[in-house]
């Protein structure tokens, strides 16, 4: 995410008219309507982009909002960026009304090649179409994959059969390989509501095709492949990634789009695939038109890969690492397991409500871990004026998570990893209400109108394989071999490894 950071920084504000920031706020002080927002100074043409580091711009832009206040601005080569780091002021910027209008757009770059010219969400602007594709998404899709069992089972089928082959029960594993299996398995349900056999030849498709899309992101690849198109042909790194990135979306959109496209039938909806491809029909049926073209469907299928596989992987190898090292939370977590399901109930969104520390683990995970420091930039499409700020047209707007959720005076202790920050102090079992001040400052999806339609959908599964993973194994860091802090402010955030990568002792439970 670092690195999609740095690439829309440096995209966003192509189109400058020449007005420079103080420019625009002179004229607008005349009228006595906007104050002047500070920040660091930069040098001639290079700005601040000397001082930043792609992996860790988060920490930099945290220590600057100390400094020059929850909304402030820095240049990277010429271009505006305003960073902010207030909850408030963030739904303030992105929310409906005018503001919400003007400050919900995407800065194009490299990916719109991929996702056949912007015909997606993601990396497109807020518009009829990706507003479209988002109630689809959240409304029509994940919603009702919530309410089936598909993922459940398969949840349930993966542990079990990876517990039986256990050597004595207990073994040092890469637990990527086996957070793939999952999350292989959830979106290929959403996509076409069945799992794929573990020997289907394009298994790996939806991984490879992520990662692809990720390295086409740092700035000194997208930059000289969208300058000179010529190189996405040429025998180097930039051509290379190019077409690997086709390559892959081209075997995803086979395995997915294709074979649901040849064997679709009326009345038979298997998932988000089914779903587009009716609403579409039907709108070829009544007028004889669709805006909801196939490349459309494409672009919102690889937009849920990319968008939740990415994220999910990151989610759940967080929280198994965070179980190791404070096994007094996992062995809690347990009990609450053992009260509420049972060792051989299987888990199921229905016992969520009882088991509030566990979901106070959840969101505690989100905030410590702050996977998406900066979210995903937006872009100013006109010239506005936030809490009473002049903002440039095709100004890059951040929202720093990562300072939001690791703030002093909201959190007071926000480097220690503590869920029951979230659960109520009378009798430390229900979880705060909406209105306290930690759950309108965990913003984790972000807010407004591009905030992730995921969320809910993502917090529901985040649960089920929590508890599914722990009601049958017991997490333990690897004996004598190396492991990684949990302290987020180690982390490299740069592809390929936006979070550690650890091995981790795993034993099958007794009382399973
Ligand atoms: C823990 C898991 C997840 C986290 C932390 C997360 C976080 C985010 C964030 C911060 C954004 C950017 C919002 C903004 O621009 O202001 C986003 C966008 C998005 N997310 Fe998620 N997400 C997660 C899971 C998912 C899942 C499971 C899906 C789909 C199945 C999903 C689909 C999307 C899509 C399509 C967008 C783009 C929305 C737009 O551009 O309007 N996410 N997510």
């Amino acid at each position: 995410m670092a690195l999609q950071v740095m690439s829309l920084i440096q995209s966003t504000c192509q189109k400058l008219k020449g007005v420079t920031l103080n420019a625009l706020t002179g004229t607008l002080r005349k009228g006595g309507s906007s104050r002047v927002l500070r920040g660091p100074k930069g040098l001639p043409v290079l700005g601040n982009s000397i001082e930043l580091d792609a992996s860790q711009a988060h920490q930099l832009f945290t220590r600057w909002s100390k400094q020059y206040g929850k909304i402030f601005r820095l240049k990277v080569f010429g271009k505006n960026v305003v960073v902010i780091s207030d909850a408030n002021t963030l739904r303030a910027a992105f929310s409906s009304g005018a503001l919400g209008k003007h400050l919900n757009d995407r800065a194009e770059n490299i990916t719109k090649e991929v996702f056949y010219g912007r015909k997606h969400m993601g990396f497109a602007n807020l518009n009829d179409q990706t507003v479209f594709l988002r109630n689809v998404l959240r409304r029509k899709v994940l919603h009702y994959q919530m309410c089936n069992s598909i993922f459940v089972e398969a949840c349930s089928t993966t542990i079990s059969n990876f517990a039986m082959n256990l050597n004595n029960g207990a073994e040092t594993i890469d637990p990527d390989a086996l957070i793939k299996e999952f999350l292989t398995q959830l979106n290929s349900t959403i996509l076409i509501g069945e799992s794929l056999p573990d020997d289907d030849p394009e298994v790996e498709a939806l991984w490879e095709f992520i990662d692809s899309l990720y390295r086409l992101l740092p700035p000194s690849i997208d930059a000289p492949l969208r300058a000179f198109p010529c190189l996405r042909h040429l025998p180097i790194k930039h051509g290379r990634y190019f077409r690997s990135a086709i390559d892959a979306r081209d075997r995803v959109t086979r395995r997915y789009f294709d074979t649901q496209k040849s064997t679709y039938k009326e009345g038979h909806l298997r998932g988000l695939i089914d779903i587009c491809l009716r609403i579409q029909q039907q709108a070829l049926a009544t007028s004889g038109t669709s805006w909801l073209t196939d490349d459309y469907i494409k672009g919102l299928m690889l937009d849920t890969v990319v968008a939740g596989m990415s994220e999910m992987i990151k989610s759940i190898r967080m929280l198994i690492l965070l179980m190791c090292r404070h096994q007094d939370v996992q062995s809690r977590v347990n009990t609450e397991i053992r009260d509420v399901i049972g060792p051989v109930g299987t888990p199921s969104t229905n016992h969520r409500e009882a088991m509030t520390y566990t979901q106070a683990v959840i969101m505690e995970m989100l905030r410590y871990v702050s996977q998406t420091p900066l979210a995903i930039p937006h872009k100013c499409n006109e010239d506005v004026v936030l809490d009473g700020y002049a903002i440039l047209k095709d100004t890059a707007i951040l929202p720093n998570i990562w300072g939001i959720h690791h703030d002093e005076d909201v959190w007071g202790d926000p480097w220690d990893f503590r869920p029951e920050r979230f659960l109520c102090a009378e009798d430390g079992k229900k979880l705060l209400p909406a209105d306290h001040k930690f759950m309108k400052t965990l913003i984790p999806f972000s807010v407004g109108k591009r905030r992730c339609p995921g969320e809910d959908f993502a917090m529901s599964r985040l649960f089920l394989v929590l508890t599914s993973l722990l009601q049958h194994l017991h997490f333990r860091p690897p004996e004598g071999e190396e492991f990684p802090s949990v302290d987020p402010r180690h982390y490299i955030r740069e592809y390929p490894y936006p979070l550690p990568l650890y091995k981790c002792r795993v034993e099958v439970r007794i009382d399973c």
